[in-house]
């Protein structure tokens, strides 16, 4: 399949699953409420010990509130260029104000010409984006704008510098922080004689022509194309929830994408060859405990640090930091891990290894190691391709505050006739697929308004131990291309 093609249709699943997300996400302050005083009860006080480790996704939650960040779900725009909305025009717009009268107002007319569906606020209600062609008449489209907002001590992004940095922060409370960019590898030499065109912008708009020369755009907050550099991931996207994290906030990062589409090369990255601590190259991991430990040491904070690294591999968990394990098990039989619930608190991985890091030097030998024995195989569509979820978890101790960064490198969705995988392989793939359809379902069914509808957390380990996690602030979902 045209790689123009595959891309478009992981698109299309991305934008399902935003959606379901951001519904997922409101629900889950209403739970959230309903549990907070729970919650501020059990935050643990100055809990350093790593004798006893805890599942790194089931965070006792700290003392905070829940706050509301950016959330631009795709829309689409005609060949001509017309549609998506810039950045500077969404960050000036009225309450009630749709697209078109704000594109009528900036051109100095006030004729609305295009029909516009604009959603300020999320909503249950949404659905997916119908796709419009550019050669169709209609130019229907749907908007969905949330106020943009960083903390001041996010580096400014491009697109945005010119808003408000702190307003929409403290807007709501209650409300929960959703960012969601696109990544764009740059073509291969396959993909390039296919003659695929996938093109980006800096206003967070990714447009994929199709054989048939139709163009599909969509928008995103945060759209990198296959110039960008970790540096500006990591700077756009990531820095902000380092800040957070560093305020007693949780944070959780997923990297979503099919098959070859550059998830691990987003989240670790190529290690410098020359030594460097911090190459060109490294990924967003590294970038994390890099600058963690860096702000650390600058502001002379008092921040006890602590990693656990596991996989989900053909549905069983596996601790990637082990003393048991030898430097590289990656093709032996390790052992797996069971997950408990906890009374209060939900499931937890019983007896995953935490270690404890002092320097950069530290987490970033953990991190090899892990990565080292994370399950790998060549698939037709990656040399080196992930066949396990991966979990990376930084829990930060602060006093009596306690936070949890968990980055989440997804296995790649992929379609089963594209890989001419048979065997070993071919199992993999349809219990990878299985689980990423089980995380659909369960973001479906927590949407679900009339909470009617069963939740199948435990179809997959995936969605099972992640369960708790939707109790986290800040949340950011890549999704790779
Ligand atoms: N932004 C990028 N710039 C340069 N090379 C990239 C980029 N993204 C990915 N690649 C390259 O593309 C190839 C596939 O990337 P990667 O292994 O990260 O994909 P993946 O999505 O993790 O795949 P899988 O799900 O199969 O593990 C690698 O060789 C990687 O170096």
């Amino acid at each position: 399949m045209p790689h123009s093609l595959s891309c478009l249709a992981a698109i299309q699943q991305l934008n399902k699953i935003i959606q379901h997300t951001m519904r997922d996400i409101n629900l889950t302050n209403k739970w959230s409420n309903e549990n907070k005083s729970r919650q501020n009860a059990s935050v643990t006080p100055n809990s350093t010990s790593k004798a006893t480790p805890k599942d790194p996704l089931n965070s006792s939650t700290t003392n905070v509130t829940i706050e509301m960040k950016t959330f631009i779900t795709p829309s689409k725009r005609g060949k001509d260029g017309f549609a998506t909305p810039k950045s500077a025009a969404t960050s000036q717009q009225k309450p009630g104000q749709s697209f078109s009268q704000r594109k009528a107002h900036a051109s100095g007319t006030d004729s609305t010409t295009t029909p516009v569906r604009n959603f300020t606020t999320p909503s249950s209600s949404f659905k997916t984006p119908d796709l419009v062609r550019s050669n169709s008449v209609s130019q229907k489209r749907k908007l969905f704008n949330t106020p943009t907002a960083k903390h001041p001590d996010t580096p400014i992004p491009r697109k945005n510098a010119n808003q408000s940095l702190h307003t929409s922060m403290v807007e709501s409370e209650e409300e929960c922080n959703v960012t969601v960019a696109v990544r764009v590898r740059p073509l291969n030499s396959k993909e390039r004689g296919e003659g695929s065109t996938i093109k980006t912008d800096q206003d967070g708009v990714v447009t994929v022509e199709t054989s048939d020369g139709s163009t599909l755009s969509y928008q995103y907050e945060h759209c990198f194309g296959p110039d960008a550099t970790q540096m500006e991931v990591f700077r756009d996207l990531v820095h902000p929830l380092l800040t957070k994290a560093l305020e007693g906030y949780n944070a959780c990062l997923f990297s979503y994408g099919q098959t070859g589409s550059g998830k691990t090369f987003s989240m670790m990255g190529i290690e410098a060859v020359d030594g460097c601590k911090m190459g060109r190259e490294a990924g967003i991991i590294p970038r994390f405990g890099f600058s963690l430990f860096e702000k650390i040491n600058r502001g002379k904070l008092k921040v006890s640090i602590e990693v656990s690294y596991f996989e989900i591999y053909n549905e069983k968990i596996r601790d990637l930091l082990s003393d048991d394990l030898g430097p590289s098990l990656r093709h032996q039989a390790k052992p797996t891990l069971r997950v408990r619930e906890h009374p209060q608190d939900g499931p937890y991985v019983e007896n995953l290894t935490v270690q404890s890091v002092s320097s950069f030097d530290s987490l970033q030998g953990w991190l090899r190691l892990g990565l080292s024995r994370r399950a790998t195989a060549a698939s037709a569509m990656n040399d080196k391709s992930s066949r396990s979820h991966s979990i990376f978890t930084i829990t930060l101790t602060q006093g009596p505050k306690r936070s949890k960064v968990h980055l989440v490198d997804l296995a790649g969705s992929e379609r089963l006739v594209n890989t001419c995988a048979t065997g070993d392989r071919l199992r993999e793939g349809v219990r990878i697929n299985t689980s990423l359809l089980t995380l659909g379902k369960v973001i479906n069914a927590l949407a679900d308004k009339t909470k009617k509808s069963f939740v199948p957390y435990r179809d997959s380990m995936l969605t099972w131990i992640l369960s708790v996690s939707t109790v986290h602030k800040f949340i950011s979902l890549v999704g790779n291309f």
